[in-house]
């Protein structure tokens, strides 16, 4: 079978940047590809880079060298096909307008027509599981649901890029789970291409179809991890598997010679 082509391509991107105190050498070398369709977790110590990476390929922020091309194009601005998710769904949602207005803005900011809006609307806060809450204000949510609210924003935009930063660190762990099994679903069901970055070793392993380990800063790819669990995820008998704890140990041992700056063989 044909390889199947490439969405996203960082090749021998650099960021350096410039302080009072002197040039910080954020970002080493990262090279990547993402092909259409994959959900990649990208996991590394804490002030690897992963936000600088993310800006980057975001269009938020110009590297030092290399380069960053989307679907063949150089991404020098936010692309339009790409929808980004953060980790803040508080400063992300804007309170004075309702779940249904906050879902619907960046595609009245693009034009699409009224009727296709409600639409497009609808399916994806039917798709999250929130239809019962579009005339509701986000302060009226809990945190879990005001996530929930932002994914649906993202999925209605019909990007094909999803890029998602650290998106569950500041909720609860029974929320987190349930939000989980939702980038799950929404990758399946909607085959659009995913990019998860995370501090948290277990959720890369439990979400991602390939992990890509970052080392410490100035950062460079320490591996690139397929994970080859089964692709029906649950967080009781996923997470119960002895390929799940063996591909977590790895990552984890990964991770502390990133610390270290060592490398180790694929498990
Ligand atoms: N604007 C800046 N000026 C100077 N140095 C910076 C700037 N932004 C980030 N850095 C440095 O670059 C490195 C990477 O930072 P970055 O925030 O990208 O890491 P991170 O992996 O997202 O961190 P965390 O896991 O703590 O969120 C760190 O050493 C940080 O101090």
């Amino acid at each position: 079978m044909a390889e199947r082509s490439v969405l996203l391509s960082v090749q021998d991107l650099k960021k350096t940047y410039v302080s009072a105190t002197g040039p910080v050498e954020a970002i080493g070398s990262i090279t990547f590809d993402v092909r259409p369709g994959e959900l990649v977790c990208i996991v590394g110590p804490s002030g690897c880079g992963k936000t600088t990476l993310l800006k980057c390929l975001s269009g938020l922020l110009a590297p030092t060298a290399g380069s960053v091309t989307l679907d063949g194009a150089p991404v020098t601005e936010p692309p339009r096909t790409m929808a980004v998710v953060f980790q803040e769904y508080g400063r992300s949602l804007y309170p004075w307008l309702t779940v249904r207005d906050n879902v619907a803005l960046p595609l009245r900011a693009r034009g699409v027509p009224r009727a296709e809006r409600t639409t497009a609307v609808e399916r994806a806060l039917e798709e999250v599981g929130l239809s019962q809450v579009l005339h509701k204000y986000p302060w009226q949510l809990s945190g879990g649901m005001q996530q929930r609210v932002a994914i649906a924003r993202a999925v209605a935009y019909q990007p094909e890029i999803l890029v998602m930063d650290e998106p569950f660190a500041a909720v609860d762990a029974q929320t987190r789970a349930d939000l989980e099994d939702l980038v799950r679903r929404v990758w399946q069901d909607l085959g659009v291409t995913v990019l998860f970055v995370t501090h948290d070793i277990d959720e890369s392993v439990y979400l991602g179809e390939r992990v890509l380990v970052l080392s410490s800063s100035p950062t460079f790819v320490q591996e690139d991890l397929a994970i080859d669990l089964p692709a029906q995820r649950d967080q009781l008998s996923t997470r119960a598997l002895p390929r799940f704890t063996e591909l977590r140990t790895h990552v984890y041992e990964q991770i502390q010679r990133a610390k270290r700056a060592e490398t180790a063989p694929t498990p």
